[in-house]
């Protein structure tokens, strides 16, 4: 079985508000995509790794990536949005890969079970996505921020990446969602158009996705965590 990881990680951090792209940011003491791709390299099922990135990095990261992961297959240019990214990702895998796991670059607390587990899921059920079950109350809000209502959160799970799933399946995905010109959040939502049935895997609330400033402070301590663990 041949398992190819698209990571995407070319994209501008805007919420972050550094100059540099968050994924380069330093994170005890290496690149935050450093850490995600050494969760790769540990991972023993996943056989190689393809990673999308800005233009501009493209020679750097290839290095970066080369140095830490005995796994890389290609180094690509990213798109717009993150779905390109991923997109252009999935072009660079040969057509014989039999299961495909998208996995943010900037998720690099995630643990080499639960890319696993997903992998184990979509070889069966053909799509899987790590998520965590909502524990908070959810409501409603607002552009001027007051509550509309309550949502009711049984059943509400919050996605996280990997996404994993069977190479034509999400060949099939990007092409219907290229022909309506769809764009989603994530891969998942890609495969819901088609109908098809999308497991879930339970994840760990330490698979945070670095987005905001607080969000590196957050990260030193989940690392240090993980390290004592
Ligand atoms: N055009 C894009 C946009 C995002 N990503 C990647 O998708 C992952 C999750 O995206 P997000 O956290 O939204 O990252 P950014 O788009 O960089 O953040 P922001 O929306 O704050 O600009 C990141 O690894 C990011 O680099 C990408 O490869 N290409
Ligand atoms: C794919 C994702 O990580 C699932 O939670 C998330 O949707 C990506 O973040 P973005 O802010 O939507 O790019």
């Amino acid at each position: 079985m041949k398992v190819a990881a698209v990571i995407p990680a070319a994209g501008q951090g805007v919420r972050m508000g550094t100059n540099v792209p968050k994924q380069f940011l330093t994170l005890c003491g290496k690149p935050i995509l450093q850490h995600t791709l050494e969760a790769f390299e540990r991972c023993g099922v996943v056989n190689e790794v393809v990673l999308a990135v800005p233009a501009s990095d493209l020679d750097m990261v290839r290095e970066l990536a080369e140095s830490v992961s005995t796994k890389i297959k290609n180094v690509v240019v990213g798109g717009k949005q993150r779905q390109d990214s991923v997109c252009n990702g999935f072009h660079a895998l040969d057509a014989d890969t039999d299961i495909v796991v998208v996995h943010d670059g900037v998720r690099p607390f995630i643990q080499p079970e639960h890319i696993e587990a997903s992998i184990a899921a979509a070889r069966v059920d053909g799509a899987a996505i790590v998520a965590i079950p909502v524990s908070d109350t959810i409501k409603k809000v607002n552009k001027e921020q007051f509550v509309e209502g309550i949502v009711d959160r049984n059943g509400l799970w919050r996605m996280q990446t990997p996404q994993t799933f069977r190479y034509a399946l999400l060949k099939e995905a990007y092409e219907n969602a290229a022909a309506d010109g769809y764009y989603g959040t994530d891969e998942g939502s890609l495969i819901e158009r088609l109908g098809r049935p999308l497991k879930i895997i339970t994840g760990s609330e330490l698979n945070i996705k670095i987005t905001r400033s607080e969000d590196l402070a957050l990260g030193e301590k989940i690392a240090e965590l993980l390290l004592e663990g």
